[in-house]
């Protein structure tokens, strides 16, 4: 049995089911993110695997033991399973180290290892009030991970943070995983969080699985809009510009605007007008009229609204 294993979840609110018929299962030290719009289950299914609520049917086993839900137990949870919620609290008026030191499952060699990986040695002497969003996002999950868990679920841990923050954050989540050896789980709708991180994504659409897979088959091969929307702009190559472009083997393919390039010389490429140009600091995006469809394709130069230009589809390998 793996060692997560997630078998037919089904969970319903006053309004219909949340989750249905959720099934997927997890390695030991695999990180899977989990995508999906606001309100379609993601977090209520990472509760019910932290078992933090009670699902209606289906059955959670980690390491070969059903997970009891939150109707099961007095205390709801799993003591080798963390959730840091997206509204966790950190007690009041207390030193960091006390708030870590309480919860402190580990040697204290192993503590300051925690310590380091989640960046937070230099912020053990100051109280919980005085730290800034990202650090308290820091502190969070060292008190979880201080309690020694297998399998740590994180519930858009990246939200509400600055770049800078945010960054130090995705290191950290990283190293958890590389030096700390702890299985993950991620929720989020960024797919700048989700695509670099995973070894796989689930997407869900109000409540059910729509597709699994690698980041690079959700990115490139989504299997609708709604997947491919999550992930990036995209647009379905017409008949006429797969004709076009002579990759009339591509048609109704979801692409992105990476797979073009835009020239000013063009003997290879399609005739184009740009229409719109937008700065995104390492690239340009450029809206171009191209065989009677607007496409969006990336460049490097700063092309000018109206310039002719010429676009060659370079076509990313169609994967899987
Ligand atoms: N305690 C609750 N009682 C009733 N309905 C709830 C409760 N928690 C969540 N829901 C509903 O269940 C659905 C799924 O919510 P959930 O929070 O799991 O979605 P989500 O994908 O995590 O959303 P978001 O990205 O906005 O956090 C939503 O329609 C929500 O309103």
């Amino acid at each position: 049995m793996a060692f997560l294993e997630v078998s037919g979840i089904y969970k319903q609110r006053d309004d219909g089911h949340v989750l249905r018929n959720i099934s997927f299962s997890l390695g030991q030290f695999q990180k899977i993110a989990i995508a999906g719009e606001t309100g379609s289950g993601k977090s209520t299914l990472l509760k019910a695997i932290a078992g933090l609520n009670q699902p209606d049917a289906g059955e959670i086993f980690f390491e070969g033991v059903r997970v009891l839900g939150a109707g099961e137990k007095l205390v709801a949870g799993h003591p080798a399973i963390a959730y840091l919620s997206q509204h966790f609290e950190l007690p009041k008026s207390l030193r960091i180290e006390q708030v870590l030191h309480y919860a402190s499952k580990l040697s204290d060699d192993d503590a300051q290892r925690l310590y380091d990986v989640c960046q937070i040695t230099h912020l053990l002497g100051r109280k919980t009030d005085q730290l800034s969003g990202g650090e308290r996002q820091r502190v969070a999950l060292a008190k979880l991970l201080i309690t020694s868990p297998k399998l740590l679920l994180m519930d858009e841990p990246f939200s509400n943070l600055d770049m800078a923050h945010k960054t130090t954050l995705k290191a950290v989540v990283d190293d958890i995983g590389h030096r700390l050896g702890i299985s993950c789980m991620l929720v989020s709708h960024d797919p700048d969080d989700t695509l670099p991180w995973a070894d796989s994504i689930i997407v869900i659409r109000d409540g059910e699985i729509v597709q699994q897979g690698s980041p690079h088959e959700v990115y490139h091969a989504p299997i609708n809009e709604y997947v491919a929307a999550l992930f990036g702009k995209y647009f379905i190559l017409t008949p006429s510009l797969a004709k076009a472009f002579g990759h009339a083997s591509d048609e109704g393919r979801f692409v992105r605007p990476e797979e073009f390039q835009v020239s000013r010389e063009g003997r290879l490429g399609q005739p184009g007008v740009v229409s719109a140009v937008h700065y995104f600091g390492s690239h340009y995006e450029l809206d171009v009229a191209v065989a009677g469809q607007l496409l969006t394709v990336r460049g490097k130069d700063p092309f000018a609204k109206g310039e002719n230009v010429f676009i060659l589809f370079t076509s990313q390998d169609a994967v899987i």
